[in-house]
């Protein structure tokens, strides 16, 4: 019994043991009030005007970031794995988003190459760069990676669920994290993660849960600035 009991704990994976521990900084990431406005339809103009603009700054401090992870799954996956291909995926995807969010602001009338980052998504991008270091053990990137996907797509998918009364005009821009495919994507991620920190180091599983939870309040910082309660 002791040893089926061990396999089945294997099977449960880290990022599951992590999700219930921190269950109450994962909610407060995932259905934060700016998400939950814009699901009752309440948020306002200039809350999602703030949000975008920043997020397009944000994303831009994400390509490079990523470009990272992909170097490292280069160097440290095996043939058999498909890190490379799912980052690859990932990244490739950046390009139509950063096409996306220059649309979106054109529509808006935001002028993008006049917006600065505000204060939390300094210290995002902050995270973000720190996180590229070669110093930075390919299982603790892969963690951030799998962390900032997975809050964008729980928040924007509660967004369009049955029941939700999202205007729709702000539709397609929760579909865009919130729709099926960009869950699987989200998922492919949280596998590497899980095969990853099973062989990891206790000390790199230590670093890779303290990164999870950074980026759990720097999305709660990024959602509070965006609704204006900086
Ligand atoms: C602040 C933040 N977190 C996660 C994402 C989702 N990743 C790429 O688009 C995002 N756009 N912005």
């Amino acid at each position: 019994m002791q040893e089926q009991a061990k396999s089945e704990e294997k099977k449960i994976g880290m990022t599951e043991t992590w999700l219930r521990k921190h269950r109450l900084i994962y909610d407060a990431a995932t259905r934060h009030p700016f998400i939950l406005s814009i699901r009752d339809a309440t948020v306002q103009s200039h809350s999602f005007k703030t949000w975008l603009a920043q997020d397009y700054l944000f994303v831009r401090a994400f390509v490079p970031f990523v470009a990272s992870v992909l170097i490292k799954a280069c160097k440290e996956s095996s043939d058999e794995s498909d890190d490379v291909e799912i980052i690859l995926g990932g990244m490739a995807s950046l390009q139509d988003e950063i096409s996306w969010f220059k649309r979106e602001a054109n529509k808006l009338d935001i002028s993008l190459s006049e917006v600065l980052p505000q204060k939390p998504n300094q210290k995002y991008c902050g995270l973000l760069e720190s996180l590229m270091s070669e110093d930075v053990e390919y299982s603790v990137a892969i963690t951030a990676f799998w962390a900032i996907e997975a809050v964008y797509q729980e928040s924007f998918a509660h967004c369009i669920e049955e029941g939700s009364k999202t205007p729709p005009q702000l539709k397609e821009t929760c579909a865009r994290w919130g729709n099926q495919d960009f869950g699987h994507y989200c998922q492919s991620i949280k596998n590497i993660v899980n095969r990853r920190l099973q062989m990891a180091s206790d000390d790199e599983l230590k670093k890779a849960e303290l990164v999870f939870l950074s980026v759990l309040q720097l999305e709660v910082e990024f959602w509070n600035m965006s609704s204006g309660n900086v």
